[in-house]
């Protein structure tokens, strides 16, 4: 069985509180973006555990892969044979892409599927959130307005699918949880929902994303990236989540050398 598990980005991210245990309340909203991470899972009845390789981008194999963490959590409960996993990465990681949660999201739901454990959509999702924060949207993987930590979800209209999306993904990558570290909550943000409703040339006067201002003075290529996109022709630009990709809206096709030697260029033809 084979999956394409894709990226998503965050357009705004509002950090309006903390809770006791650490977890920060967010607002943001979620969008799937085509980029991919290929999944294949294979039944290995005469191997005694799961396993798992990785091609593509360089990932080492370890045990807190999101891929064979959705498999013990599941085999923890049904009794799953041993399975292989091959994942070809290719979505960049500590980018704020969310490629392995989507990864922990997608075996869960092709693990569900090929042995017939028949959890609901609303079970995966619960399961889902046992891996990380960003899982749960990729069983819906439709644009999203997320609250709480980034878990509940309610919809959003919002349409990009006339527009040409630019991603940048310098070499830095950076750590959600040390992303966190650095953010305070901020309570002088406009209302996103309401902001969102504007048309996507206003949306850079009130959309914001609060891990910016912390991550860009830590690494002033980012910031550089979102003022390279808005001087390519971006109605709006944005790191997305903890970062360290950028993205760009645009409003026709873009040309691309302007942005080169600033990091990686994902262009896709549609979104
Ligand atoms: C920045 C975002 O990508 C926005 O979509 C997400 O909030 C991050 O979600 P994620 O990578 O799935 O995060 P998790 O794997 O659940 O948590 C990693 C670490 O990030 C911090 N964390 C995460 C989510 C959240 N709402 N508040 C937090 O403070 C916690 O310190 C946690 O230990
Ligand atoms: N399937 C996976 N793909 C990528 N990274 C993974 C995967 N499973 C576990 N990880 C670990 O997660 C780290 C990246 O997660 P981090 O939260 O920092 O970045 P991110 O870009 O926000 O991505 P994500 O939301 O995909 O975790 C990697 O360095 C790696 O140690």
């Amino acid at each position: 069985m084979i999956s394409f598990a894709n990226a998503k980005i965050n357009i705004g991210l509002n950090i309006v509180g903390k809770r006791a245990d650490g977890y920060h309340l967010l607002e943001s909203v979620f969008y799937p973006f085509p980029l991919y991470d290929i999944i294949e899972i294979i039944s290995t009845e005469s191997a005694t555990k799961a396993t798992l390789e990785i091609t593509g981008l360089h990932l080492p194999v370890e045990d807190n892969n999101l891929c064979l963490k959705a498999y013990h959590l599941l085999a923890e409960r049904f009794s799953l044979p041993p399975v292989h996993i091959h994942l070809h990465k290719q979505i960049p990681f500590g980018a704020g892409l969310g490629g392995g949660s989507s990864d922990g999201a997608f075996v869960l739901k092709m693990l569900n599927e090929k042995f017939n454990i028949g959890l609901s959509a609303l079970q995966l999702e619960e399961e889902a959130a046992k891996l990380g924060a960003d899982c749960p949207f990729f069983m819906q993987n439709k644009p999203l307005y997320a609250e709480g930590i980034g878990t509940d979800f309610s919809p959003i209209s919002i349409d990009l699918s006339d527009k040409f999306l630019v991603l940048v993904k310098p070499e830095i990558s950076i750590a959600t949880a040390e992303a966190y570290q650095h953010v305070k909550p901020n309570s002088s943000n406009d209302d996103l929902r309401e902001v969102l409703q504007l048309p996507v040339q206003d949306w850079k006067f009130y959309v914001k994303n609060d891990f910016e201002e912390g991550i860009f003075e830590i690494y002033p290529i980012i910031r550089k990236i979102k003022l390279a996109l808005y001087a390519a022709g971006a109605l709006y630009a944005s790191m997305s989540g903890s970062g360290s990709a950028v993205y760009g809206i645009f409003p026709k096709p873009v040309d691309l050398t302007t942005l080169k030697g600033l990091g990686e260029v994902y262009y896709p033809k549609e979104i």
